[in-house]
């Protein structure tokens, strides 16, 4: 590695023909200039948190509060930040996690993640709640890796025609959400009166599908989407389910299967108990249970009980290259990354979630090499202060 790397070079050396990034290459920074120039409701919608907000806040107090300690004469030239997920080989630790309704912030919503995903190697990984059916998604990423992220509804022969369209469509990995089966208390949306969904948004998968088609009663043009989004509303999610259900995934899915929204030691084993391969730590971004524990200081406790049989993946607060490392460190064997690419996204297409992804991965290249640390997948909590 030079004394410029990569991405860094090109911002640099663009500089020097007047060229300036097109957007802040801070994405905590990136969240400012998305409030500014982002319709307020929609933003509110992607900003925004459950309750007071504390836990949102939480997740980046945890990251503040951990601290690597740099490493001198390591002789660090190329970090590697290459990780395998599954067995298949990942060219970063950084997959762009579920983002339900993202048309709210650009047109091409999804479409745009896709193409742009495909185009820098990383993984996308598509909601249920999509504002483009996901086969229209896979074309977008063709060439590219993709995960399919289940939102369970009521009803098991829905659950059955998403899974096995998503197969049919080639996404691999299975990541079904579990902390979101009922919207939460979110304040600002509450204030704005504004559901995306109930408006019709971000429920392409339900109308093109050929179950829920039968069960409202006719195929669903715009004349009907009133209709569509009511019964979306009563299918969308089912708090009746429990551990018992399980089986019914494993049946209806050829390939990993990963649990999100695990926080306890002991639902990351009952998970391993019941045969899938992976969780995500993650508090859904502080939008579900205001007062949760930061998803972070929920990490260790997890790897420690499954990491030997699981895949544990981290989301939840990651903005920056040393948050990566962090995450890691700490037993994350990769992490999802949400609002930022959503910011990007709303702010400039596919060009913003381009320019998002490849300034997280060449900050993290950077502060590797700047810490000595060689070998992301690797790296233990011995890099952090304190331990
Ligand atoms: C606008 C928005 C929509 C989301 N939609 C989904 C979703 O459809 N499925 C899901 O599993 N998680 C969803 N999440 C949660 C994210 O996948 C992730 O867990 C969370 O945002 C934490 O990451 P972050 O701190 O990088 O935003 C959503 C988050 C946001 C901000
Ligand atoms: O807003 C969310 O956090 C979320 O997960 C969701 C739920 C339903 C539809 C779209 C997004």
């Amino acid at each position: 590695m030079s004394v410029l790397a990569g991405y860094q070079r090109e911002i640099y050396f663009d500089g020097l023909r007047g060229v300036l990034p097109v957007l802040p290459t801070d994405l905590g920074a990136l969240e400012r200039v998305a409030a500014e120039r982002l319709e307020p409701r929609a933003f509110g919608y992607v900003a925004g948190a459950a309750g007071t907000e504390s836990t949102a806040r939480a997740n980046r107090d945890a990251f503040e509060r951990r601290r690597i300690v740099p490493r001198m004469l390591s002789g660090v030239t190329e970090p590697d930040i290459a990780v395998e997920l599954f067995g298949e080989p990942m060219a970063s630790p950084v997959l762009l996690g579920p983002v339900g309704v993202l048309t709210i912030m650009h047109p091409d919503g999804e479409l745009a993640v896709a193409r742009a995903a495909a185009g820098l190697a990383t993984t996308m990984v598509l909601s249920t709640a999509s504002g483009h059916p996901m086969e229209e998604v896979a074309e977008a990423n063709a060439g590219g890796r993709r995960w399919y992220q289940l939102y369970w509804p009521k009803g098991r022969d829905l659950a059955e025609s998403f899974l096995e369209r998503a197969l049919a469509a080639g996404y691999r990995t299975l990541v079904v959400t579990l902390d979101n089966h009922t919207l939460a208390w979110r304040p600002r949306d509450l204030d704005h009166s504004y559901l995306p969904f109930l408006r019709g948004v971000g429920i392409a998968n339900y109308v093109t599908d050929p179950v829920f088609q039968k069960a409202i009663g006719h195929p669903v043009g715009e004349h009907y989407l009133r209709d569509a989004a009511m019964a979306w509303a009563a299918v969308f999610g089912d708090p009746s389910l429990t551990w018992d259900d399980l089986p019914f995934l494993r049946r209806h899915w050829d390939g990993p299967i990963v649990l999100k929204g695990i926080l306890h030691a002991d639902d990351a084993r009952r998970a391993a108990d019941a045969g899938m391969d992976g969780v995500v730590v993650s508090n859904h971004g502080g939008r579900q249970a205001d007062g949760a524990i930061a998803a972070l200081d929920a990490l260790p406790a997890v790897a420690a009980a499954v990491g030997d049989r699981l895949t544990v993946l981290f989301d939840s607060g990651i903005r920056t290259g040393s948050d990566v490392i962090k995450a890691m460190a700490l037993g994350a064997r990769a992490v999802l990354l949400a609002r930022p690419y959503a910011y990007g996204l709303g702010l400039a297409g596919e060009a913003g979630v381009r320019h998002v992804v490849r300034s997280l991965l060449a900050d993290l290249s950077i502060t590797m090499t700047v810490c000595g640390i060689p070998v992301l997948r690797e790296v233990t909590a011995d890099v952090l202060a304190g331990s």
